[in-house]
């Protein structure tokens, strides 16, 4: 149980951009369906539903705003010139002890630990990887892919909560590590590349 006393656990996926988080997350969606006590939240973004990528809730910047100040998200933050939500019926989750899994940024895993037990999952691959994905992908224009880049290495990860997964082989391998984290809750720790 975490110091505010939520039974639940709070699993953040976290890396840089086209390391593979949307990618992973969804695998583990479809592989953990079954199961109730793990849920996906569906993020609210202000970016247009037909952009691509995951299945978000599109809002407007104003909206964005006026739901962050009205406390709808339990977590929020801005990157990329977007604006992110995780909506706040996860703390209700988190109280009736299930496992939420979530993509959000590097920069507010501090604010996270103070909402619950926490799981970081933490990816990483070389940087002309992430290029070569993000071109790829085809979602965002040249500049936008090396502001991504370079954004990168813009934040440190670490605690002994964190468990890092080298997404560099098949995400398959990838995948296999990600749907461990999830499930095992005694606090996995180290470094594991496929
Ligand atoms: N292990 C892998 N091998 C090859 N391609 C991969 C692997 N993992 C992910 N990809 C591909 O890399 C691209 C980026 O992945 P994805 O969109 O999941 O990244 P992301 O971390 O969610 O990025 P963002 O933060 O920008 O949403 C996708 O096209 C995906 O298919
Ligand atoms: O670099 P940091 O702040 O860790 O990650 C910032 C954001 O980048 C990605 O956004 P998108 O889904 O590509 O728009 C992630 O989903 C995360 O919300």
């Amino acid at each position: 149980m975490s110091a505010d006393g939520r039974p639940g656990l709070l699993v953040l996926v976290v890396g840089p951009s086209g390391v593979g988080k949307d990618t992973l997350i969804d695998g583990a969606r479809a592989a953990l369906a079954h199961d109730p006590a793990i849920v996906f939240p569906r993020r609210e973004i202000t970016r247009p539903a037909d952009a691509g990528g995951e299945d978000h809730r599109p809002v407007t910047p104003a909206e964005f705003r006026a739901r962050r100040s009205s406390n709808a998200y339990a977590l929020a933050w801005e990157a990329h010139g977007l604006g992110y939500g995780v909506p706040a019926t996860i703390l209700d989750d988190l109280d009736a002890g299930r496992t939420i899994v979530v993509n959000v940024s590097r920069g507010i895993i501090d604010t996270a630990r103070r909402l619950a037990r926490v799981r970081v999952l933490s990816l990483t691959v070389p940087a002309e990887i992430l290029r070569r994905r993000l071109a790829a992908r085809g979602r965002e224009t040249v500049e936008d892919i090396e502001a991504r880049v370079a954004r990168a290495t813009a934040f440190a990860v670490a605690g002994p909560d964190v468990v890092t997964v080298v997404n560099d082989g098949s995400i398959e391998s990838a995948l296999a590590r990600v749907i461990d984290a999830i499930r095992s809750d005694a606090h996995a720790q180290g470094v594991s590349s496929f």
